[in-house]
């Protein structure tokens, strides 16, 4: 892969992913599952949307003190974003979190459920895409302006997770990164929740590493 084929600011050590890499352990039924289209996969990554860096995102390192992210680095509009748009899809490891696979790893910050039913999760701590840069809106915007969404992937048969601006009508007018009437304005911190369940098993370990 080429220089030109990453993104800028994509850290130098880590490899970086323009389609999922699958886990040895993942089984022959659990890929088999995810080449299967239920008709409730309705959101679509299209058979003409190209591999590598997304142009609709940068990567930009969070100087700003006051962000609670702030040393690390979160991804960003480079233009406007309509609400409803697929931003990019989230690549990484796709693993089975089914035993034994799911004791010997240890859930990472980046770990998505790709397909709970079948046992499988992707995991873009080691590698990815720009995805992996989205953060919490927890403590930088009043809300969220985008979420994770089961999809299907025309380019290759497959299940996958994207990354799509919420749509018009939900809760989405966070001014403090840079939103209108809905959508994300092109500068806007491209924002998630990751979940209540998220946070309460950070403030878990938090508390047992004080205790210790
Ligand atoms: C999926 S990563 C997001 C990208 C990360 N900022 C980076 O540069 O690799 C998740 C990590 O980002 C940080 N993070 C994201 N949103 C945050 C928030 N609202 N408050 C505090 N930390 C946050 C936490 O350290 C979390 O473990």
């Amino acid at each position: 892969m080429g220089k030109d084929r990453i993104p800028q600011n994509w850290p130098s050590s880590m490899p970086y992913l323009s389609q999922p890499s699958f886990a040895p352990h993942i089984t022959r039924t659990q890929k088999d599952a995810l080449r299967i289209r239920s008709p409730d996969l309705t959101a679509i990554i299209p058979s003409n949307l190209p591999r590598g860096p997304c142009s609709l995102v940068k990567i930009i390192p969070i100087a700003e003190p006051s962000h609670p992210a702030h040393g690390q680095a979160g991804l960003f509009a480079a233009r406007h974003l309509e609400p409803g748009t697929l931003i990019l899809p989230y690549y990484g490891l796709v693993h089975s979190s089914l035993p034994p696979h799911s004791i010997a790893h240890d859930k990472s910050d980046y770990d998505l459920w790709l397909n709970r039913e079948v046992g499988v999760a992707v995991d873009a701590e080691k590698a990815g895409n720009e995805a992996r840069f989205i953060n919490d809106y927890r403590g930088v915007g009043e809300r969220p302006n985008a979420e994770f969404r089961q999809c299907w992937d025309a380019r290759s048969g497959q299940q996958c997770m994207g990354v799509y601006v919420l749509p018009a009508g939900k809760k989405n007018t966070p001014a403090k990164v840079g939103a209108g009437a809905g959508g994300i304005a092109k500068g806007g911190e491209i924002l998630v929740s990751y979940g209540k369940g998220f946070w309460s098993k950070r403030r878990e370990e938090q508390d047992a590493a004080n205790r210790a």
